[in-house]
């Protein structure tokens, strides 16, 4: 016996919402059409909501193992399932770091425990993300991880990341990047250097820190020919080389947060509130318009959370001495959705792109699209029940968002993994 996911609607090529039928068995989506019969199935009822491919978030931090407080694999996966999202990639600036073979076995048995989110934990670039030594890519590849990143810090050493990209190469890894010259970062620097971080006295995190690794790297991947992924990306210039390096002929794929689409330092509030404080900081005015051009160009490929919690002792530190991070797999699609789709910037179908089908595709999961034979995660989204965003109602420990009490639509209702109903909110 499967499911029938009945009256729902679903994107065509058009871009289109079209009412179809979904029959689900042993995991698989096995039958897409017009109206299939109910034939001893169990019916679930889309009730005429928008069914959308499972979204996919390739830049999320789970915590586990060593900052529970945080967050937990259970908490983090329980987080995803609820904003929508059936498969993400775990970043490994976790206690221990995720460089050994052992840690990564430990987080998808915990991720297979918690039986909500499908969980794929990156392995890091160097031992304990110390930028000093390679891990073992081919046994951190065997034992199942997604790609390789230090994320959480820059590989400073441009001959460690050199030698990263052609073994990484060999062996099919995606290289992920978080780009930040630590030399050009002031200490105690928590805000984007620009007319804002003048305003308020205080030293700045210039975008410079940020393109001089994009640019570097994008050469390293080009000599390597690696597939090679900016995190985060946030300043103009950084957009520009990324856009260089495609029309070169480089593999270099990247992602924006929707913070960094969303806001810029003109927002933070004079209070320096540190729920607006992560890395890299919100940017100017003419960033944050550069990343929305780049993303609808496609310059920039996909969108992810960043989802990273603190706790609220942590994030009460005050500006300079907080953790950089807010949470955001809750909150990403009502916000993208309102702000982007219903002003006309996207259509539903670039949007859902964006966050489904072009992740699984730079990165070759067999996920992200609503097709016969795929595995069957969906989301059932409700792109007309509006509310108001209340980090009260979040399944993550973090409460850390700048956008509380933004009222936004589309929010996802149903979230199928594999087959298994994991959310129905
Ligand atoms: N983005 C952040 O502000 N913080 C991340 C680290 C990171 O993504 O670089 C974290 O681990 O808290
Ligand atoms: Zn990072
Ligand atoms: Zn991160």
């Amino acid at each position: 016996m499967g499911i029938i996911l009945q009256n729902g609607k679903l994107l065509n090529q058009a871009g289109e919402l079209i009412k179809q039928d979904i029959l689900i068995e042993d995991g698989v989506i096995l039958h897409i059409a017009d109206q299939i019969e109910a034939a001893g199935h169990e019916v679930i009822d889309a009730g005429g909501k928008f069914v959308s491919p499972g979204l996919i978030d390739v830049h999320v931090h789970f915590r586990e193992p060593g900052f529970e407080a945080k967050e937990t694999i259970a908490t983090g996966a329980a987080s995803a399932v609820r904003g929508g999202f059936t498969t993400v990639a775990c970043m490994p600036n976790t206690r221990p770091v995720i460089d050994s073979v052992e840690t990564v076995e430990l987080i998808l048995n915990k991720a297979e425990e918690a039986g909500k989110a499908r969980v794929i934990p990156y392995g890091s670039i160097t031992v304990r993300e110390l930028g000093k030594e390679l891990t073992d890519f081919a046994a951190l590849k065997e034992a199942g991880i997604f790609a390789l990143t230090d994320d959480g810090v820059g590989v400073q050493s441009s001959a460690m990341m050199r030698e990263a990209m052609k073994q990484a190469t060999a062996l099919g890894i995606s290289i992920v990047a978080h780009c930040e010259d630590e030399e050009l970062v002031p200490a105690g620097s928590a805000l984007h250097e620009g007319e804002v971080s003048k305003k308020h006295g205080l030293p700045g995190i210039p975008s410079l820190s940020e393109s001089i690794h994009v640019g570097r790297d994008i050469l390293l991947a080009g000599e390597a020919g690696a597939h090679y992924h900016v995190c985060h990306i946030s300043a103009k210039e950084s957009v520009r080389l990324v856009r260089d390096g495609k029309r070169a002929g480089v593999n270099v794929t990247t992602e924006v947060s929707p913070h960094h689409l969303l806001l810029c330092d003109e927002d933070i509030p004079d209070n320096l509130d540190t729920r607006w404080k992560m890395n890299p900081p919100l940017r100017s005015r003419e960033d944050r318009a550069a990343l929305i051009a780049g993303l609808k160009d496609g310059t920039i490929d996909v969108i992810a959370t960043d989802h990273a919690p603190h706790t609220e002792e942590e994030k009460a530190k005050g500006m300079e001495r907080a953790p950089f991070g807010i949470v955001g797999l809750e909150t990403a699609f009502p916000l993208l959705y309102t702000h982007f789709v219903l002003t006309g910037e996207l259509t539903l179908k670039e949007l859902v792109d964006k966050m489904t089908k072009r992740p699984a595709e730079i990165f070759n999961l067999p996920y992200g699209e609503l097709k016969e034979g795929k595995p069957a995660d969906l989301t059932v989204i409700d792109l007309e029940k509006e509310q108001a965003i209340n980090p009260d109602e979040f399944a993550s420990k973090g409460r850390n968002t700048p956008f509380f009490g933004w009222v936004c639509k589309g929010w996802p209702v149903l979230t199928i993994v594999n087959g298994q109903v994991v959310y129905n909110g």
